[in-house]
């Protein structure tokens, strides 16, 4: 058995990232920007007026001042002429600044009276003026690698970039194996129970940004195995969930040294996972989950996501623990670092962490009621209520 930490790296060490790729705007969301964007214009182009109001001169803006009003900017349609002392311009939030003028001063702050404006008496210190280029320059880099989401968007459209580069999103093949199991919907037999451990990851490896292939059961043969795990020939990543294990039926992890696969190791001091096992065949990055429902899922979350994130060329792709207050004790840990689900809810401000109390590999119900894995290090002592710990959010 190797520590958790030993195992990552060791998984993180098989894979690569993936080719890029070019996308419209409108298809970038949660994909990895893989190379720099640079501005195509600078924004804003003109000196814009930030406010509804009139445009004057500096030397005009006294308190009680009467200007003649010589025309009208708005956005989209700026004024042409020149704004001289004792005039004023008439402009809209956006409009180009004409030339001449030195400061928006709001409409709410004068009088009108046909073509002229009388200045009120209080006067403000701010000029409503947003100078060209205070957003971005063209030319200006946003770097990469991140991950794309709305501000992104936002950003790469004003910019006026109709497309950018991203990171191919990473195939990822997973393939439940068990004489037990039956997909969802249909009649388990006597013996069987319903597959639930494909699906989950599939969900969790496309929220991440891959591509998933749920493949066909296999059963507990040999030739089932290599005859599915064919179909998974040209994945970046092959998930196997079940058969990981010592028993009579378990089976992956020979047909996968049969068929060629160089392991980078098999267990790991962690509960639940302990059986996983990793390696590469082909070209492909191998991660064998142990099946026991929680476990593959625990799993998912400490080894696979990371995979996947270093595939999409993140930047530190483990997940990040996070602090909280222990609701209650914890006994003393044994030699397996301890995922525990629990539940983390925030009291007075303070998120608060507490362990659930059946932590049975096996148990789905539990899992969903969590949103949290409780890490309690190798031996870390028993734990009193109030003290601090990490977790991971799930
Ligand atoms: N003698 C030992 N027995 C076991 C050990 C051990 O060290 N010595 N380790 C235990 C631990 S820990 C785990 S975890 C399991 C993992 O075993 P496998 O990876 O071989 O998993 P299976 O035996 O195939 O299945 C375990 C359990 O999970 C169910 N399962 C499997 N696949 C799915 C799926 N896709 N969806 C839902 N449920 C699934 C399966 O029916 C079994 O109930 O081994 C322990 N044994
Ligand atoms: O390591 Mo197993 O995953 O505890 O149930």
């Amino acid at each position: 058995m190797i520590p958790v930490e030993e195992a990552l790296a060791r998984v993180l060490a098989l894979v690569a990232p993936t080719g890029v790729e070019s996308v419209p705007l409108r298809q970038a969301a949660g994909r990895v920007l893989a190379e720099p964007v640079a501005a195509r214009l600078t924004q804003p182009p003109f000196a814009a007026s930030a406010m509804d109001g009139y445009a004057i001169r500096e030397a005009d803006h006294v308190a009680g001042r009467v200007l003649t009003v010589i025309g009208e900017a708005a956005a989209g349609r700026g004024f042409g002429g020149t704004v001289s002392e004792g005039q004023a311009v008439r402009i809209f939030t956006g409009a180009p600044v004409p030339a001449g003028a030195e400061r928006v001063i709001l409409q709410e702050d004068v009088t009108r009276a046909g073509e002229d404006i009388t200045l009120g008496t209080r006067l403000e210190e701010g000029r409503n003026i947003r100078a060209a280029g205070q957003d971005f320059a063209e030319g200006d880099l946003i770097s990469a690698p991140r991950r794309i989401g709305a501000k992104e968007i936002a950003l790469f459209a004003a910019m006026n970039v109709p497309e950018v580069s991203v990171r191919r999103r990473p195939v990822v093949a997973f393939l439940s194996t068990g004489d037990e199991l039956v997909m969802p919907g249909e009649a388990p037999g006597p013996d069987q129970i319903v597959a639930s451990n494909g699906l989950a990851l599939a969900a969790m490896a496309e929220a991440e940004g891959a591509e998933a292939r749920v493949l066909p059961i296999a059963r507990d043969t040999e030739a089932s195995l290599r005859f599915t795990l064919a179909l998974a020939e040209d994945a970046d990543l092959i998930v196997t969930i079940g058969g990981a294990s010592v028993g009579d039926h378990d089976l992956v992890g020979k047909v996968l040294a049969d068929l060629g696969m160089a392991q980078a190791f098999w267990k790991v001091a962690m509960r639940p996972g302990k059986p996983l096992m990793a390696g590469t065949l082909g070209r492909s990055a191998v991660l064998g989950l142990p099946g026991n429902p929680v476990s593959s899922i625990v799993c998912g979350h400490i080894f696979m996501l990371p995979a996947i994130r270093a595939m999409l060329d993140l930047p530190d792709p483990a997940a990040t623990p996070i602090q909280a207050t222990l609701s209650a004790p914890v006994e003393e840990n044994g030699p397996r670092a301890h995922y525990m689900r629990a539940t983390v809810k925030t009291q007075d401000g303070v998120p608060v962490i507490h362990a659930l109390p059946r932590q049975d590999s096996a148990l789905l119900s539990v899992l969903g009621m969590s949103n949290a894995l409780l890490i309690r290090p190798v031996g870390d002592k028993a734990r009193e209520a109030g003290e601090l710990v990490s977790y991971l959010p799930i």
